[in-house]
């Protein structure tokens, strides 16, 4: 069965590739931003569930099972913080989430497509993430390093911004871009097992 990543991040396709799929990459090209401000009044969780199932919906796939997803860090003031983009918006960040716990919210949607129609499945996954306090200097450094200005939340489990993050409480392959568990619960529930994928 073809199965399709509807994402250009490169940690989730290393996190599937690492578990068994070598799925087809097709960019949703989703205008994010549009789309949230278009929401009447979003909860985190449903703004993460919707962009995810848009960008799986936007790719053209006539037959096969496409997954999409997206990543917003969610903090205890109830805002939500995707991707910094500029040095600036990274180091604010860090000046805000350092040593504080917030959450890191990764919607997924899995729609198959076959002769028996469309199916579709969305969640969300939620992981506790207590950042620890890098000094002013290893703050610097990371952020000339540029890493986090490309990533949800201005951090990285599995990257430099390892040495920042004191724990989680909940699935790391959701922090990294795509939960294993939850996509495994997913494609079970559009009649799809992993031994149809490996
Ligand atoms: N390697 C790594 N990447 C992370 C981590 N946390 C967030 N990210 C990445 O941050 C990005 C979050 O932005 P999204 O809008 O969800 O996805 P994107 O990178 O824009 O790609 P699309 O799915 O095409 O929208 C994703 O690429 C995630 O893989 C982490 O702990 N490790």
């Amino acid at each position: 069965m073809r199965f399709v990543l509807a994402s250009q991040s490169p940690a989730r396709l290393a996190v599937l590739k690492a578990a068994g799929i070598s799925p087809d990459v097709l960019v949703s090209g989703v205008d994010e931003d549009a789309l949230v401000a278009s929401l009447v009044d979003p909860t985190p969780q449903r703004i993460v569930e919707v962009l995810a199932r848009a960008k799986a919906e936007a790719v053209d796939v006539v037959e096969g099972v496409v997954v999409g997803c997206d990543s917003m860090l969610l903090t205890a003031d109830g805002r939500v913080h995707g991707k910094p983009k500029t040095r600036e918006v990274a180091e604010r960040r860090w000046r805000e989430q350092a040593g504080t716990t917030a959450t890191l919210l990764t919607g997924h949607a899995v729609i198959r497509k076959d002769a028996d129609g469309v199916r579709t499945a969305v969640a969300h996954e939620a992981t506790l993430v207590r950042f620890g306090t890098p000094t002013e200097a290893e703050l610097q450094a990371y952020l000339d390093s540029g890493e986090p200005l490309e990533v949800a939340g201005a951090f990285t489990l599995d990257g430099r911004g390892g040495w920042f993050v004191d724990g989680i409480d909940g699935d790391h392959t959701s922090v990294i871009g795509i939960s294993l568990p939850l996509t495994r619960r997913l494609l079970h529930s559009v009649g799809i097992t992993l031994s149809d994928l490996w």
